[in-house]
């Protein structure tokens, strides 16, 4: 079965609600290919996940930016599985290169959440990348294999899972992967998903790309046989971009 395209803007800590507002019915008025042939998940910040959740049209869904690794409680500053789920957010996003790298989340850490996420029935982007350094030292696919490991360790089930390729070089930098680069290590990630988890969720998990996609790149990136689709920073922001990108041929 042909895995349906996926296109994901992750605003990060970004905008005020009057923006958020803009932002919504832009996307609300847009024209893009129906919900049958593409998945729409944008992903604001905790605070305005209510106000876009309420507001975004119903073809379209939302993610929260992160949650805790289990049950809520005495975690100043976290927001559990169970209040996403209370205020029905379907998906979160897990794993972003700025958690893992800037507040120290580790990959055994980030399987867990992983874990504790799905167990609770959310649905999990899943990102995995490497730093410049190590893709000059030659280290690419050790370092998303063993990101990925420590997902697949602590998962049985892939069905509500997208792995997002988002190599840490390439985010807000203007810098993005080339197709050929973004193929080769989407092909490794589902070859290792094939060797260590089985043939069916090598076949049906959509892998997808981040790292500085826009209009103008996003064609190109798409074309490619392992290229599911997208989690767009900063051109998810602005809307006339996200749009474009909705409109790749799928
Ligand atoms: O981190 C990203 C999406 O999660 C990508 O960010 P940019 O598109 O701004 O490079």
């Amino acid at each position: 079965m042909a895995r349906k395209f996926f296109v994901g803007g992750n605003w990060k800590c970004n905008g005020t609600s009057e923006e958020v507002k803009k932002i919504v019915s832009t996307l609300n008025d847009g024209q893009v290919a129906s919900a049958d042939v593409v998945d729409v998940v944008v992903s604001p910040p905790f605070v305005f996940l209510p106000l876009v959740k309420s507001s975004l049209r119903p073809d379209f869904q939302v993610a929260a930016q992160n949650c805790w690794v289990k049950k809520g409680g005495a975690y100043t500053g976290e927001i559990s599985a169970e209040m996403l789920l209370n205020l029905d957010i379907p998906w979160v996003i897990l794993g972003h290169s700025e958690r893992r790298l800037l507040l120290g989340e580790s990959n055994e850490f980030v399987g867990d959440k992983v874990a504790y996420a799905l167990s609770k029935g959310l649905k999990v982007i899943a990102c995995v990348g490497e730093t410049l350094e190590q893709r000059e030292s030659g280290a690419t696919v050790e370092v998303v294999a063993a990101q990925t490991k420590a997902i697949a360790e602590r998962i049985s089930d892939w069905t509500n899972v997208v792995l997002a390729y988002e190599p840490v070089w390439a985010i807000g930098t203007g810098k993005v992967a080339t197709p050929a680069q973004a193929q080769e290590v989407h092909y490794e990630l589902r070859k290792w998903l094939q060797i260590n988890v089985s043939v069916e969720v090598a076949e049906s998990t959509r892998i997808i790309y981040g790292g500085s996609v826009n209009g103008a790149n996003c064609k190109e990136l798409a074309a490619q046989p392992d290229v599911d689709g997208f989690l767009v920073g900063g051109a998810s922001l602005k809307v006339c971009i996200l749009i474009v990108l909705l409109k790749v041929p799928l």
